[in-house]
């Protein structure tokens, strides 16, 4: 892909490109890689800021459209370099049905596979998820592990179950020959949690903290770390992979990197905090406030109410037995993996991670009153 004779000549498609990811890759590919003639966006909502970048020397293509549909697949690659694959439903909460989720991640997946075959796009960057590891039920702690940390992956929850399948789909599909001989080149980007602008979770912390008289209340310990990573960064790297992906088919085809930088390990609350505090939020608590067991029956009472409530309205809060248990366990990664392979190194320093962050929330705060 490297070669002069391509420069500007070459068709990306980014599934789900309109998501909190997907439009950071976007915007990123347009500002880092200048070989691109064209980029297609392909997701089932289109943003209205793609109309805005239209106007510069890449041709954006936007295409509404739906991964569960092979032929809207099939028919929005044709003529593709390289897809970077990250629609999908992250619905930790209960607000889909695990057939969806299977639908759209599973299925969608295998959509994009079979589409690269059929068209003849030769590279596939798939976004899969630390949650394809872990944590798993067993509340087992991963403690700054690398891609090769042995780990008892046990999947019960339809989310992380679709990633892992998924994953493995886009694995086992590097080798097969697309249309025209070659073989499909494959890998897969496992981010921690993703945070930074557009963020929705952290939008709904700070909501409402602000309900609560700009406080949040203390549920996790700060021992318990969890691997967070900026959007910029996990962008960057989407881009460096599809970057590299021909030169070094041979070492990089079917593997797996998680998503790194040099955010802190901390607890989730602890994090969000970084961010949350410079805009006025404080966390009470030096400990939790309530015990964890009384943590637990409200987490069931919420899914029991979930599960009650279905047939009248969706009632899908943020704690459930599954959002506890990942919250209260310890998930970090420590690797160096994608620096060895491509050259990854963080494009955003820590500070600036945290500084664009807190400016995106300063603005949900000026833009609310
Ligand atoms: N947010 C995180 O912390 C995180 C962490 C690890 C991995 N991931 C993965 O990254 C990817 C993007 O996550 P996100 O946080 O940006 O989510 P998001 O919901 O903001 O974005 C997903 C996008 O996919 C689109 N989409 C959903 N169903 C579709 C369908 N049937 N056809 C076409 N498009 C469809 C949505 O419209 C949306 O624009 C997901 O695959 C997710 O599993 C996210
Ligand atoms: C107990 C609550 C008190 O404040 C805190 C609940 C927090 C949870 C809602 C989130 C804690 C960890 C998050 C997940 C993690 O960051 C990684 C993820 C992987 C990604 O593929 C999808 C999102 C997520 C599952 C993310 C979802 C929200 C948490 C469970």
């Amino acid at each position: 892909m490297a070669n002069s004779a391509q420069a500007q000549k070459l068709v990306y498609l980014v599934t789900g490109g309109c998501g909190f990811l997907g439009e950071h890759v976007v915007r990123m590919l347009l500002q880092q890689e200048p070989r691109l003639r064209e980029l297609r966006i392909f997701d089932l909502h289109l943003g209205p800021w793609v109309d805005e970048l239209k106007t510069g020397p890449v041709q954006v293509t936007a295409i509404q459209g739906d991964v569960t549909q092979a032929h809207e697949v099939a028919a929005a690659m044709d003529g593709a370099h390289v897809v970077i694959h990250i629609a999908g439903l992250v619905d930790v909460f209960g607000r889909a049905s695990p057939k969806t989720i299977h639908e759209v991640n599973v299925q969608g997946t295998q959509n994009v596979i079979e589409a690269c075959v059929q068209t003849g796009t030769q590279f596939l960057v798939y976004t899969s998820s630390m949650e394809v590891v872990g944590p798993n039920i067993k509340g087992h702690p991963f403690y700054r592990g690398n891609e090769d940390t042995p780990y008892e992956a046990v999947h019960k929850h339809p989310y992380p179950r679709s990633k892992a399948l998924a994953e493995r789909l886009v694995l086992e599909a590097n080798g097969r020959k697309v249309r025209g001989g070659l073989p499909l080149v494959t890998c897969a980007l496992r981010p921690t949690g993703i945070y930074g602008e557009g963020h929705q979770i952290m939008r709904d912390f700070y909501h409402q903290g602000l309900r609560l008289g700009g406080r949040l209340f203390r549920a996790i310990p700060t021992s318990v770390e969890h691997g967070r990573v900026y959007v910029g960064n996990v962008a960057w790297m989407h881009v460096l992979v599809a970057r590299e992906l021909e030169q070094r088919a041979a070492l990089m085809g079917g593997q797996v990197y998680f998503c790194y930088d040099r955010s802190p390990y901390k607890s989730y609350e602890d994090f969000n905090m970084e961010f949350l505090g410079p805009c006025g939020l404080r966390l009470v608590g030096a400990r939790p406030l309530l015990p964890y067991w009384l943590l637990v029956l409200l987490a069931t009472l919420n899914a029991l109410l979930q599960w009650l409530l279905r047939p009248l309205l969706l009632y899908a809060p943020l704690l459930n037995p599954y959002t506890l248990a990942v919250a209260n366990t310890t998930f970090t990664v420590s690797t160096n993996k994608a620096q060895r392979h491509f050259g990854y190194e963080p494009l955003f320093s820590w500070e600036d991670s945290r500084t664009r962050t807190i400016r995106w929330v300063q603005a949900l705060e000026s833009s609310a009153q």
